[in-house]
């Protein structure tokens, strides 16, 4: 059997444009693993860690946690799932976020999704989660099938406490200034792949084709 070669990769947009949406459809056909950092913070708020109590005021008006907190906790999960393919969705948001990941691995890929910021503040507020999985509802898009409860596991869905319009303003804010400059500095990298649109069910089958390209790529490249 061809030896199967390690792909990092990393999803981007601003809060909203559908990176959980993707990312739980790249899981499915490609079997990378996905590390979500929004998850791994709820968690620790949900499990009422010390660590998730300090950020939770952070979180909750819609700024980001410091950059050395959140690179540290990051680098760590990527330790502990050792080698593997990975999927990286909420991390790095800020340049200095996006050098310390550097220092430690390449990123191969960096999939962009730029949508709208109108189509997201309307999505945002009709957002559903099932806090401990991390997936994610929507009233109109991708309901689930019972109002109010996970599909797979028949537990409560909860809207997120950062997901009302005020606080999704301050988060697009935080988008532009600290995150914009991140897709830049991948841009310059030549590992940038932007995906433009207002629905993920038509830019889905175009990540789709990219990750098939760049899978077969990588893997014929060791076989
Ligand atoms: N109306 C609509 N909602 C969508 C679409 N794609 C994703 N959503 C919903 O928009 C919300 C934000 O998507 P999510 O994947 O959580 O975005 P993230 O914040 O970038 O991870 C969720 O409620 C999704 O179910 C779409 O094409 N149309
Ligand atoms: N890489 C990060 N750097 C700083 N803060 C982060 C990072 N990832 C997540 N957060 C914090 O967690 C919040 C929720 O993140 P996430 O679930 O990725 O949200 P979104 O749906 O807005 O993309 C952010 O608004 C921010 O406060």
């Amino acid at each position: 059997m061809a030896l199967q070669k390690i792909f990092r990769a990393v999803i981007m947009g601003p809060p909203g444009s559908g990176k959980g949406t993707v990312s739980a459809r790249i899981t499915k056909s490609f079997g990378l693993t996905h590390l979500s950092s929004g998850n791994i913070l709820r968690a620790h708020i949900n499990a009422k860690t010390e660590f998730g109590l300090l950020m939770k005021s952070s979180i909750d008006q819609g700024q980001l946690v410091p950059d050395d907190v959140i690179s540290r906790l990051i680098l760590s999960e990527l330790k502990a799932i050792g080698q593997c393919s990975w999927l990286l969705d909420g991390f790095p948001r800020t340049v200095s976020q996006a050098e310390a990941l550097d220092s430690a691995y390449i990123v191969n890929t960096v999939i962009n999704l730029n949508v709208p910021f109108q189509t997201i503040k309307d999505r945002l507020t009709s957002r559903w989660t099932h806090l401990p999985s991390g997936r994610v509802y929507n009233t109109d898009f991708n309901p689930p099938k019972v109002p109010g409860l996970d599909d797979v596991t028949g537990e409560p869905l909860v809207q997120r406490d950062d997901d009302t319009p005020e606080t999704v303003t301050r988060r697009l804010k935080a988008y532009e200034t600290q995150t914009e400059p991140v897709l830049e500095y991948y841009r310059s990298k030549g590992v940038l792949e932007t995906f433009s649109g207002t629905e993920t069910n038509k830019i889905w089958p175009d990540v789709e084709a990219l990750l098939y390209r760049k899978l077969s790529l990588i893997n014929q490249k060791v076989a």
